[in-house]
């Protein structure tokens, strides 16, 4: 009987089954409701905790840079010693190949007016070519200069165009500058001067805000100019233009274990260093304005050793 009871279908029992189907119905709805919002609050929340965390990564980035060489002040001769890596162990030229290792910078080593001069020539050279992307450069030794996506030569240009530019007197000033900076290499290194040799690619480069259009133009990568380049065993730069004066971004950055340290450029600014391993940097890339710097380096192997640049 109950159970008849409970089986029978009255108007009551309906009504109750709709009531109860409308509650569940809003149940769900609310439910559903709570779940989106805390669905969006949570996507809201790690939208905002992952914003937060770049920003301090970035800053702790900026952070984690040590500056060894500002540039609004000069220096004589700031000398930061570090140990050498292994690279030069199974070599050969005893008397050359570096035994203490470390980076340098001076700022009075080389006359203002020869830096202006060079970096008029750098100007004018570049200006003949110029790379579709942000870094341009022009090798004094095989007259590379960059131009679009490739490579043509300046020597060829300024013979064909009858252009007066690397000049006589623009390349002695080149070897005047090279052969303080031989000097003062040989000096702090404590290494013969007959012993170590120019080497090539020896090269004015120029960076500026284009976006890179080959491999050439990403000049931020960190690297080891002894696997770069091959034959190098001291690299030198000498800047020829300011940071934040001429552009930003742009610093050289030594890359240790635990952290960067940076050379900001200035004009007539010498920086050369051991080119090994122990030296692994980059280039800060550009935020704004161009800079312009020369590429002076030395080996230790005579095999690799080039002529002044001269007149071709
Ligand atoms: O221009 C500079 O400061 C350094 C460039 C560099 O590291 C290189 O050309 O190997
Ligand atoms: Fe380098």
């Amino acid at each position: 009987m109950s159970g008849r009871k409970r089986n029978t279908v009255t108007k009551r029992n309906v009504e109750n089954l709709i009531d109860d189907k409308a509650k569940t119905k809003k149940q769900k709805h609310s439910t559903c409701v709570v779940s989106s919002s805390v669905f969006y609050l949570g996507a809201g929340l790690s939208v905002v905790i992952s914003l937060a965390l770049f920003i301090y990564l970035m800053h702790r980035e900026e952070n984690e840079f040590e500056t060894l060489v500002p540039a609004a002040s000069k220096v004589k001769r700031s000398f930061y010693k570090v140990p050498c890596s292994n690279d030069y162990k199974l070599e050969k030229f005893e008397a050359c190949k570096p035994k203490t290792c470390g980076r340098v910078v001076m700022d009075d080593l080389i006359d203002e007016d020869d830096a202006l001069h060079l970096l008029s020539v750098a100007k004018k050279g570049l200006a003949l070519g110029g790379s579709s992307g942000g870094a341009s450069i022009l090798d004094l030794h095989s007259g590379a200069l960059s131009k679009d996506n490739a490579f043509i030569n300046i020597y060829n240009v300024i013979k064909s165009e009858d252009i007066d530019l690397l000049s006589l007197q623009d390349f002695s000033i080149y070897r005047k500058v090279k052969n303080q900076i031989h000097y003062a290499i040989a000096r702090q290194f404590n290494i013969p001067q007959d012993k170590l040799y120019l080497t090539k690619p020896t090269f004015f480069s120029r960076m500026n805000m284009k976006e890179p259009s080959t491999i050439h133009d990403e000049y931020w990568h960190a690297h080891v100019d002894k696997e770069t380049y091959g034959s190098f065993h001291y690299t030198s730069l000498l800047y020829l233009s300011t940071y934040e004066q001429d552009f930003t971004g742009g610093r050289f950055i030594f890359i240790d274990k635990n952290s960067n340290k940076t050379v900001e450029p200035r004009l007539g600014r010498v920086s050369f260093f051991t080119s090994g391993s122990e030296n692994l940097h980059r280039v800060e890339r550009l935020k704004d304005g161009v800079r312009y710097a020369i590429t002076v380096s030395f080996t230790c192997d005579p095999s690799q050793a080039i002529q002044d640049p001269s007149y071709k």
